[in-house]
């Protein structure tokens, strides 16, 4: 039997904003600060939620809506719902067992997870916690200077059991954060970071890599934390270009797909294609890399018809209801990615905060489609939107 709102939520917060303020009473001011925040003005965080906002649903009626089906597939594996969590760093930060509890969740629901290079659990352990290799859970991948350590992280994640490389391509460079530059992110000392293989004993006496880097204020400071990172092996590599970095990354891998994470152009989306990307995100960063750069689901557009469904699109960026995953797969993505209000659900209640978020995007989606006439993900198309006329009184069809 079809599960009620009433039994999915028999307590509160109902909504990922309620989540959201709850998490800001709950998480230490340094730690608040780095997962709220966005670059600079924070204009491009703002855009990514009232991108959706401009978007009209168009809905059709009289369609029989008895049954819905949320069910997505990628790669062959099937998901409950098209909703899966983006890789976010430091997950112990927020609470319970970090991304163990989030890996848990993740199976529970029946969805995808994917975990950050920078997370404070090993992918080993969030593998056994997920139930193993069928959890069909991705690896984010920061490409290090130090190309050696790269290709033994991919050749332990691979043995891990991870079905996919989501190589992040939006951070050659930190984006400008003020957040973190005013109050500096410890991660304290029980914490580390056991898939980069940084074992520094000290590291929770030193301020964080990257607020050394934000604070360097002249050049010669900037070259100086760099170098200093640099042979520690901690650094992105800035120098990855379409033409070498994905076939290096194939030559490591003979099981994993690679996707690319942090297109936000129709021109990057042809070049990842015919450099053989398996899938592509398009994402932001969640508004914490470059700001200015449009919202995700304006590129979305541009992406998906520049793609022409040859390899699967994903998208994330300020998805906060059912509706917005609505929105995004009526322009043409295949699978939507949450980042923060995952971390919401996490800081209020681990495991289960985690399930509760996921239960209220699910629940929400569904309702979105039977409201809509959309019994499945295949029948929501783009001509269920509108925006607003410019010229005159009413909505133009997308
Ligand atoms: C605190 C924080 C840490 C993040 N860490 C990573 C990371 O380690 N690797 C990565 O590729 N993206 C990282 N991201 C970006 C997310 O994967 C994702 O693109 C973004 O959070 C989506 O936007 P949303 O938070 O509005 O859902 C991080 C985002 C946040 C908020
Ligand atoms: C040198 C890059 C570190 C990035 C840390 C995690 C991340 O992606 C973030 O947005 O923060």
């Amino acid at each position: 039997m079809a599960k009620t709102d009433l039994e999915v939520h028999d307590d509160k917060p109902l909504t990922i904003a309620e989540f959201e303020a709850i998490a800001k009473t709950k998480l230490k001011q340094q730690v608040w600060d780095y997962y709220v925040s966005g670059a600079e003005d924070q204009i491009s965080i703002q855009r990514n939620r009232e991108a959706f906002t401009r978007l009209i649903i168009r809905p059709r009626v009289f369609r029989d809506v008895t049954k819905i089906d949320t069910a997505a597939t990628l790669f062959g594996k099937e998901y409950a719902f098209p909703v899966g969590i983006s890789p976010s760093a430091y997950q112990k930060l927020v609470g319970g067992d970090g991304e163990l509890d989030v890996a848990r969740a993740a199976t529970g629901r029946k969805t995808l997870m994917i975990l950050s290079t920078n997370a404070t659990c090993s992918c080993e352990d969030v593998i056994d916690a997920a139930g193993g290799p069928d959890a069909h859970f991705w690896f984010q991948l920061y490409v290090s200077q130090n190309r050696e350590k790269s290709a033994r992280l991919i050749r332990r994640v691979e043995a891990a059991g991870y079905k996919a490389l989501a190589v992040t391509v939006d951070t050659p460079v930190l984006g400008n954060r003020i957040n973190e530059r005013k109050t500096q992110l410890i991660l304290p000392a029980p914490l580390s970071l056991p898939n980069m293989e940084d074992t520094d004993p000290d590291r929770s006496k030193k301020p964080s890599l990257n607020r050394e880097l934000l604070q360097a204020t002249n050049r010669q400071e900037a070259d100086r934390v760099q170098e200093a990172a640099r042979e520690r092996g901690l650094l992105n590599d800035p120098s990855l270009t379409w033409n070498e970095t994905i076939p290096w990354i194939r030559k490591q891998t003979s099981t994993m797909k690679v996707v690319v994470k942090g297109v936000m152009t129709a021109e990057d989306a042809l070049l990842a294609v015919e450099g053989g990307a398996d899938a592509i995100v398009v994402s932001n960063h969640g508004g914490r890399q470059l700001d200015g750069v449009s919202s995700t689901v304006e590129a979305l557009v541009e992406v998906v018809d520049a793609v022409k469904g040859r390899v699967p699109v994903l998208v994330d960026g300020g998805i906060t209801r059912g509706s917005d995953v609505f929105k995004c797969l009526a322009l043409g993505a295949d699978f939507c990615l949450v980042g923060r209000p995952a971390l919401w659900g996490l800081a209020y209640d681990g495991r289960r905060g985690v399930e509760m978020v996921l239960d209220i995007l699910e629940r929400e989606l569904s309702r979105t489609m039977a409201l809509s006439g959309a019994r499945n993900l295949q029948e929501i198309q783009r001509g269920m939107l509108g925006v607003e006329r410019r010229d005159g009184f009413g909505i133009a069809k997308l």
